[in-house]
C-alpha cells in the first residue's frame, strides 16, 4: 500500500440555497463551497468539504501543492504545512467571518477551516486504503448513530423577484404558524425530535411567540434560539425569563464572552455558543468565566475531526457541554461531522444540520436522517461516494459567475430586496 499523495483536485461549486433569513440579511440563492480530492500513488481518492469562498481557495492552492508528495496519514504534518501558507493581511484585519456569524476572523482560524476539508479527504483516503472507517482511525464509535436537530428559519417563498435561483417547496415561513407548519413537515420528512429557531430576524417578542408555538405544538421537545448575538445582555434576559423554561439553551443570545458572562450570570437557562468559543484561543476566558454552558464545535473552523476531539476533551475537563454547528454543507460534511460525533463519548444534544436544506449534493447517494439521526457509515473512509455527474454542473454554475457569488454575503443579498439594508449594529435589540 503505497500512502504518498500524487494529486490533489480542488473544485469550487455554487451550491443552491434557500432565502433563509438571519441577522445579517438572507443566504445568496447560490452559496460556494470547496470539494477536495486527495489521491494516493495506489489510486484512492479521498473527498473532503470546507467554505469554499476566495480567501479560502487562496489558502487551499498553495497548500494542495505542499501536500503533493506527503503521506496522507501524516495529519499533524499536515497543520504544519498550513502554517507554512502565508495569510494575506487584508483577508483578516477588521474582518468577520461568513456572515458574521462565526465569531472574529483571524489568520489561524482561516488556515484551520481550510486544513479541515484536507484534513477530511487525508482520512478519507487512509480509511479506504486501510479498510476502516474514519471513525475507527479516530479511536472508534461510542454510538451507532448520531442525533440531529430540525434547523428551523424564517424564511421567504423564494428569492427576490429576478434573480437566477432553484426554487424549493417550503415555501415562507414568517410567523408563529408558519415557523410550527415548516418544523412539522421537516419532523415529517426527516423524523427530528428537537428544534433550533433561527433567530435574531424579527424583534424578540415575535420569536418568543414562536418558540411559544413550537412548545405548544411539539410539547416536551428540545427547543432552541439563536439570535446570533443580534441582544443586549437586558433582552437576552428579558427572553430568558421569558421562556427559559421552554429551551434546552439559548445559543449566543448576546455578543461576545463578557455580554454571554453578563448574562450566564443572571440567569439559570444554559447558553450554547458557536460564536465567543469558536478557537482554542478563545476558551479560557469563557470557561473560567462562566459565559457558556454548551460549546457548538464545527470541525471546518476547529480545524478537523481530531481537532472536535480535543475540544471535546477540554469542554469535558470543565464540565462544559459539546454539541455541534452548521452551515450550508454537503453530505461530505455531514457525513464527517457524523464520523467525529460518534466518537464523542459527552454528546447530550442533538446536532445542528442544514442538510435539509440542500436540495442538492456532490454524492451518488443523499445521507437520510430516520428518526432525526444518520446512521454512522461503517464502510471503508467517511462511507460515501463523490459523483463526477453531479460535482461538474455545480461547478460549471461557479466558473460561469461573475464573482457576485462566490463570496458569501448575506448582507449583499438581503440588499437586493432591500437596496438601504445594511449589517444591523449590534445589539440590534
Ligand atoms: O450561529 C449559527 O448557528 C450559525 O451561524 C449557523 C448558520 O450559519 C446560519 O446562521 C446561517 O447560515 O444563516
Ligand atoms: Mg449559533
Amino acid at each position: 500500500m503505497n500512502l504518498t499523495v500524487t494529486d490533489v483536485r480542488l473544485t469550487p461549486i455554487l451550491v443552491a440555497d434557500p432565502p433563509l433569513l438571519n441577522t445579517q440579511g438572507v443566504h445568496q440563492p447560490y452559496t460556494p463551497r470547496l470539494i477536495i480530492e486527495v489521491v494516493t500513488a495506489d489510486g484512492t481518492t479521498g473527498v473532503g468539504e470546507t467554505y469554499g469562498d476566495t480567501k479560502y481557495l487562496e489558502l487551499a492552492r498553495p497548500l494542495a501543492e505542499r501536500l503533493t508528495g506527503r503521506r496522507v496519514d501524516d495529519l499533524n504534518g499536515l497543520s504544519a504545512l498550513a502554517d507554512e501558507v502565508a495569510v494575506d493581511d487584508s483577508r483578516v484585519s477588521g474582518q468577520v467571518d461568513v456572515g458574521g456569524l462565526r465569531g472574529v476572523q483571524t489568520a489561524d482560524k482561516l488556515r484551520l477551516s481550510v486544513v479541515s476539508g484536507f484534513e477530511v479527504a487525508c482520512l478519507d483516503a487512509l480509511g479506504k486504503c486501510l479498510g476502516l472507517p474514519v471513525h475507527a482511525l479516530l479511536g472508534g464509535k461510542v454510538r451507532d448513530s448520531v442525533e440531529y436537530s430540525a434547523y428551523l428559519f424564517y424564511k421567504w417563498a423564494g428569492h427576490p423577484e429576478g434573480v437566477p435561483a432553484e426554487q424549493d417547496d417550503w415555501g415562507a415561513a414568517l410567523d408563529p404558524a408558519g415557523i410550527v407548519e415548516q418544523a412539522r413537515r421537516l419532523t415529517e420528512r426527516h423524523g427530528f425530535t428537537s428544534f433550533k429557531l433561527k433567530g435574531g430576524v424579527f424583534p424578540p417578542d415575535q420569536e418568543i411567540a414562536a418558540v411559544r408555538a413550537l412548545a405548544a405544538a411539539f410539547p416536551g421537545h428540545p427547543l432552541r434560539l439563536d439570535p446570533n448575538g443580534a441582544w443586549s445582555v437586558a433582552t437576552s434576559l428579558k427572553v430568558a425569563e421569558e421562556i427559559g423554561d421552554l429551551l434546552e439553551y439559548l445559543e449566543d443570545p448576546a455578543l461576545g464572552t463578557p455580554a454571554m458572562a453578563e448574562v450566564a450570570a443572571a440567569t439559570d437557562v444554559p447558553l450554547a455558543t458557536n460564536m465567543c468559543v469558536t478557537t482554542f484561543a478563545e476558551i479560557r476566558e469563557a470557561f473560567t468565566r462562566g459565559a457558556v454552558q454548551v460549546v457548538l464545535s464545527d470541525h471546518h473552523y476547529w480545524g478537523g475531526l481530531r481537532s472536535t476531539q480535543q475540544l471535546a476533551a477540554v469542554c469535558r475537563t470543565f464540565g462544559v457541554g459539546v454539541s455541534m454547528h452548521s452551515n450550508t454543507h454537503l453530505g461530505i460534511s455531514l457525513a464527517a461531522m457524523t464520523h467525529v460525533a460518534a466518537t464523542v463519548p459527552g454528546l447530550h444534544h442533538a446536532c445542528d444540520s442544514h442538510y435539509p436544506w440542500q436540495s442538492e449534493d456532490v454524492l451518488t447517494e443523499r445521507l437520510t436522517f430516520t428518526g432525526g439521526r444518520i446512521t454512522v457509515p461503517d464502510g471503508p473512509g467517511l462511507g460515501v461516494e463523490l459523483d463526477r455527474d453531479r460535482l461538474r454542473p455545480l461547478h460549471r454554475r461557479w466558473l460561469d459567475d461573475d464573482g457576485r457569488l462566490r463570496e458569501r454575503d448575506d448582507a449583499a443579498a438581503m440588499r437586493v430586496a432591500e437596496p438601504g439594508w445594511r449589517t444591523p449594529a449590534v445589539p440590534r435589540w
